[in-house]
């Protein structure tokens, strides 16, 4: 198979879909691998790191598109490069669909078999391929919301640890699971006062045996909420329902009785967010005001760590990618029903029930596909 990588055009977009080593792996599995020249720069990597892995540089993403049999990215395809996908090509990539349903109409018409990251299973029940990027986001989210308390960016001027003789920032995690449980370690690290909220009485069990004397945990009910955000200078978005849009959890009334200056980092923004003001933002432009709270909504996080979040992401990509180029879309996914979870756009028809009901279109059965392969 000849798989291609193109440089990311997503603003402010440092990372890549495959590094040299994984290049390397590929071209070891037999394949042909082309990269679009500068694709890996902004994550450390030079033309001829490729080159040395045995991979073909060539001089744009359009000779990418046209030549490659799968496309591995990151972040969901611009509508300059949905243009250019192909039937019978494989798009492997974050698509984060359910809040965007201008994407998933080109996506079907452009017939490509399109497999998202952040739909791809594990057999516990998570989520292989969106963990590594949710434990980069849920890193650098109270590295952001300190950044966005800042006087200077609107803030209220408060520092998460406070000092000696000062209380720290009370910070409200929405979301116990990778994001928000990476989001609170940090916090607590940085001194603040964290209550983690969850809806899930087993993950909060978990994090209550693990980080009981780091941070407190809560059940996520309106009323708990409303009482918690109330009192909060950040809070934290981190809540996903696999596929689906995000749940507005916060509302633009509880934004009323939130301290002027406080901060939100919505990190469920690219599933459309959980906080009923937000809207997306890039990292040129991160943050807004509505009601006095500053809002921080960049979709790709990520992105602002490059380095760091392309080899973790290939970490975990590696296996699948391999699979997918080895036995063709068909058989990786009849053989693995956690990467045929992934598949949601095949042939102009939306394979994911999440992502059909989210967008209310119809769905086209995954199994009935998987059937007709073997
Ligand atoms: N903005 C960015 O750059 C990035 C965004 N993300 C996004 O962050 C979000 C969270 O991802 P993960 O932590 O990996 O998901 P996860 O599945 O590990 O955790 C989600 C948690 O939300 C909880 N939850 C669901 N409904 C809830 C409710 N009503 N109240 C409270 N908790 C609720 C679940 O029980 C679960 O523990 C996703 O939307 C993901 O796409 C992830 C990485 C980067
Ligand atoms: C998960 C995701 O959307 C990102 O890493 O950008
Ligand atoms: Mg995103």
């Amino acid at each position: 198979m000849k798989i291609g990588t193109v440089r990311e055009i997503k603003a402010q977009e440092f990372r890549v879909g495959l590094t040299p080593g994984a290049a390397q792996e590929a071209v070891a599995h037999g394949h042909e691998v082309v990269v679009e020249t500068g694709a890996g720069l902004g994550a450390g990597f030079a033309d001829s790191d490729y080159t040395a892995a045995g991979a073909a540089i060539v001089a744009d993403a359009k000779t990418v598109f046209e030549t490659a049999d799968m496309i591995v990215k990151v972040k969901e395809p611009q509508a300059s490069e949905r243009k250019m996908l192909r039937e019978e090509q494989i798009l492997f990539t974050y698509l984060h669909l359910a809040a965007d349903e201008a994407q998933a109409r080109d996506l079907m018409d452009s017939r490509a078999t399109c497999i998202a990251y952040e739909t791809v299973t594990a057999r516990d029940g998570t989520l292989p391929l969106l963990a590594p990027m949710s434990e980069v986001a849920g890193r650098l989210a109270p590295q952001m919301g300190a950044w966005t308390l800042q006087k200077a960016n609107g803030g209220r001027g408060v520092l998460l640890g406070g000092v000696p003789g000062v209380a720290p920032a009370k910070v409200v995690v929405i979301g116990g699971g990778v994001v928000g449980t990476n989001a609170a370690r940090v916090a607590a690290g940085m001194g603040a006062d964290v209550t983690v909220l969850d809806r899930s009485l087993p993950r909060l069990r978990y994090l209550d045996d693990v980080f009981g004397g780091t941070f407190r945990t809560a059940y996520s009910s309106k009323a708990e909420t409303e009482a918690l955000v109330a009192q909060a200078d950040l809070v934290i978005g981190a809540v996903l329902i696999p596929g689906a849009a995000a749940p507005k959890l916060v509302t633009r009334e509880m934004l009323k009785t939130m301290k002027p200056g406080a901060a939100i980092v919505d990190v469920a923004i690219d599933q459309g967010g959980c906080v009923e003001t937000s809207c997306p933002t890039t990292h040129d432009n991160p943050i807004f005001e509505v009601e006095g709270v500053m809002h921080y909504c960049v979709a790709n996080m990520p992105g602002a760590v490059a380095r760091t979040a392309t080899l973790a992401l290939s970490n975990a990509t590696q296996p699948f990618m391999l699979a997918l180029a080895d036995k063709g879309w068909e058989r990786a996914c009849a053989e693995d029903p956690h990467l045929a979870a992934g598949l949601n756009v095949h042939a102009g028809e939306i394979t994911h029930a999440a992502v059909a009901e989210a967008l209310d279109l119809p769905l086209h059965e995954t199994a009935s596909l998987l059937h007709a392969a073997e």
